[in-house]
């Protein structure tokens, strides 16, 4: 028998076989339940392990006061992580949420504390829409607790669509976001 050769992977992010492009995307942890600092840890540590996905850097650890989240709903750890990845957009997602079930979170209601919330806030300049993925992150350029960590890491960041970091971060209320510079992530 005669070997078929290798098949092309058509990507449907792209739509062009072969290889994907490298694409540079920020992701949002966040926790408010439970060992806040091991959960955003764990987060780090799983996307370091995961193929095709390369942690870039990460920021600091910032304390924060919860956004629509309900009545008596705890102070969270948030931090960004920049990645490089080959992954395509859904991919990635579905990478997200596996790291949030296996730290335990439960899908309740929303806004409900979370032991670990994984976003995708850009990746790259890709645009996306659907019924399980928004790109870039439809409430991130609002969010104190996303521009504030990302902007440390990279001043040049950029939501397409709605501006550059440096700039959004001057039309929030950053009052409840402090650096917690006794906590640190590791890579
Ligand atoms: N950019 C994105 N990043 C993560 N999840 C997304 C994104 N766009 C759409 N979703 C979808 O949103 C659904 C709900 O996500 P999740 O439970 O984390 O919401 P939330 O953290 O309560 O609120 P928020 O979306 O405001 O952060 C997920 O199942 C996911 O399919
Ligand atoms: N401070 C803070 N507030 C939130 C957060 C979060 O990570 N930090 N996540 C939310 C839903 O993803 C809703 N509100």
């Amino acid at each position: 028998m005669t070997e078929s050769p290798t098949p092309y992977v058509l990507d449907a992010d792209t739509m062009t076989g072969g290889m994907r492009p490298i694409r540079q995307a920020v992701i949002s942890i966040g926790s408010n339940l439970g060992d806040r600092l091991n959960r955003l840890q764990g987060a780090v540590s799983a996307l370091e392990d995961t193929p095709e996905v390369q942690v870039v850097s990460v920021s600091s650890v910032y304390e924060t006061q919860p956004v629509g989240a309900p009545e008596g709903s705890g102070p969270f750890l948030n931090a960004v992580v920049l990645i490089d990845t080959t992954l395509t957009v859904h991919t990635l997602l579905d990478r997200a949420h596996a790291i949030e079930d296996a730290f335990g979170r439960e899908r309740s209601e929303p806004g409900a504390p979370r032991t670990l919330d994984v976003d995708l806030v850009v990746v790259g300049d890709r645009v996306a829409d659907d019924e399980t993925l928004t790109l870039p992150h439809p409430r991130a350029h609002e969010r104190a607790f996303v521009l504030l960590p990302w902007l440390e890491i990279d001043p040049e960041g950029e939501i397409p669509g709605q501006g550059f970091v440096a700039d959004l971060v001057g039309d929030v209320d950053t009052t409840g976001v402090v650096r917690r510079e006794d906590l640190e992530i590791l890579l």
